[in-house]
């Protein structure tokens, strides 16, 4: 079923947030590397990692979601270089209901976990993020959505 509430991030606002989390791991590192769990964590990643300066970067890859609909997580990619995670910074867009970051905890329980977005079933599991969002909200990431012609309000408001 879709969420009540939808919060569109554009692409600026995601850059914004992103350096806004890479403020506050900078105080926390130095670093060894960032493992992004793809796909959603491979940009604020990216952004983070040029923030913070550092160059040696690993991915987990994981699939909880088809689209709104949550399944079972599985781990089709594993991180190979960074050992029980201690040091390294691990990054995603967001925790929902944190069954993803149950399962990436399970494999780097070293790792210091960041997201931009957190949900409060989720919150407990993360160790830095910028915004919380409430849990029936949906947060549609510029990479999910286009920009497209919407009617004026006085033709789609009910009358
Ligand atoms: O806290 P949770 O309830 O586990 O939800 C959060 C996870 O769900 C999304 O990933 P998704 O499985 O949709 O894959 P994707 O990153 O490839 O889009 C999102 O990127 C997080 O990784
Ligand atoms: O709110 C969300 N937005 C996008 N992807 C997600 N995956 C879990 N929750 C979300
Ligand atoms: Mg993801």
């Amino acid at each position: 079923m879709a969420a009540p509430h939808y919060f569109t991030v554009t692409w600026d606002q995601l850059h914004r947030d992103s350096k806004a989390l890479a403020w506050r791991l900078l105080e926390r590192g130095p670093w060894k590397g960032v493992v992004a769990i793809t796909r959603g964590g491979l940009i604020p990643a990216a952004i983070v990692a040029r923030e913070l300066e550092c160059r040696m970067i690993e991915t987990v890859s994981v699939i909880t979601y088809d689209e709104e609909d949550r399944g079972e997580p599985k781990m089709v990619k594993a991180p190979v270089a960074a050992g029980d995670g201690t040091g390294w910074l691990l990054v995603d867009d967001l925790v929902d209901t944190g069954t993803t970051a149950r399962l990436v905890r399970g494999v780097l329980p070293g790792a210091h976990f960041a997201t931009i977005y957190a949900k409060p079933a989720g919150k407990p599991l993360v160790d830095t993020f910028v915004t919380e969002v409430s849990q029936d909200t949906w947060i549609l990431f510029p990479w999910d959505t286009e920009v497209q012609f919407v009617a004026p309000i006085a033709k789609s408001a009910p009358r």
